[in-house]
């Protein structure tokens, strides 16, 4: 097979950023996706419904002429998020969840939830009204060893959400491990996860193997060979519980390639391709579509695109760098060799 033609993809995990940065970002995403989740760790957080709609007009503001793009955002969850704000989130279509970030845990995360118990009036405002929880799904205590920190998340906190609250709406992002694969399909239809295009591809020896390569550094933390077998064999064996989401996020170059380098690897100028790469690595092209395409919106209870796009067999070589803003971006793959390329027509 040389050609694929799916219906227009939608990413559900995406960083933009803002300013000059989402400028330089925008267009990738807006080339291969119908709709985006953006992910809303800015500084300051996108925290509010208002802030949110501002925000989502600063990303169409960003996009090319004529682009169809359609922006939906999720709000970050903080310790201030009110019942309130959950209903006001609830009315706005263009609002579908709210991010838990664990304080610390990640980029941009200082403002995320100190004790879930505290937030438990907010997801219980968030079960009665249908709006999605979005989870960052690892623990910060730094007892806890980096590569156990998803397992962790899931049995102290993430299981005891699905008991207390079994009708909320639960997307684990970024599963990197098999325990979040199986505790996904062991959960009811209300809880379902999204995978990365890196994570379906690389273990951590991309990361670390003949010295440290920062731009494979994202967190939750590439993992052991066992796991990426089991985050593939979830993306391609058909369960509508996991979809895509690329978690494509963007650094500076002196950000990354330093004594301490931000976590996040920048895959939207060619995600779908590395998706491609992975569906055919494991013989199962003919289920890109539904991953892609159909699980997405379908869990989120929105219409499917109506547009396709098509991806060909074709070597390419990756750009050694994007202009970011006033920085340089390196994308993951930098100067090597994709095997799928996204047609324009
Ligand atoms: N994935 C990452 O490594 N980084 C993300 C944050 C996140 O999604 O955890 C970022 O915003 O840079
Ligand atoms: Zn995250
Ligand atoms: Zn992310």
């Amino acid at each position: 097979m040389d050609t694929i033609t799916i219906t227009t993809p939608d990413d559900w995990h995406l960083h933009l950023r803002d300013g000059a940065q989402l400028d330089s970002v925008a267009v990738h995403s807006a080339r291969q996706f119908g709709r985006a989740l953006v992910m809303p760790n800015l500084k300051p957080p996108v925290a509010t419904v208002d802030q949110a709609l501002a925000y989502r007009r600063r990303i169409l503001d960003a996009l090319p002429e004529g682009s169809a793009f359609q922006p939906l955002m999720s709000l970050y969850l903080t310790d201030a998020t009110t019942p309130d704000e959950v209903r006001r989130a609830a009315e706005t279509p263009e609002v579908l969840g709210f991010k838990l970030y664990p304080a610390g845990a990640t980029t941009n995360s200082e403002a995320g939830v100190s004790g879930l118990e505290a937030v438990y009036p907010v997801l219980e405002a968030m079960e009665k009204h249908g709006v999605a929880l979005q989870v960052h799904g690892e623990v910060t205590e730094a007892e806890v060893d980096i590569f156990d920190r998803e397992r962790a998340f899931i049995d102290r906190h993430l299981r005891p959400i699905t008991q207390r609250f079994p009708a909320l709406r639960i997307v684990l992002e970024h599963i990197t491990t098999r325990d979040g694969v199986e505790f996904v399909e062991a959960s009811n239809d209300n809880v379902a996860g999204t995978l990365t295009a890196h994570h379906l591809l690389y273990n951590r020896n991309a990361m670390l193997v003949g010295g440290i390569r920062p731009h494979y550094y994202c967190l939750p933390v590439l993992k052991r060979e066992e796991h990426r077998k089991a985050l593939l064999q979830a993306a391609t064996g058909g369960s509508p519980k996991f979809f895509l989401g690329t978690d494509s996020a963007p650094h500076a170059k002196a950000a990354k390639e330093t004594a301490c380098g931000c976590a996040g690897c920048y895959t939207a100028y060619a995600a779908l391709e590395l998706y491609a790469e992975a569906f055919e690595s494991a013989g199962r092209l003919n289920r890109l579509e539904a991953f892609a395409s159909h699980h997405g919106p379908d869990f989120y209870r929105l219409p499917r695109n109506s547009g396709t796009v098509t991806l060909r067999k074709e070597a390419w070589t990756a750009p050694d760098s994007f202009a970011y803003g006033d920085d340089v971006l390196v994308p993951l793959r930098a100067g090597g060799e994709v095997a799928w390329r996204l047609t324009d027509a």
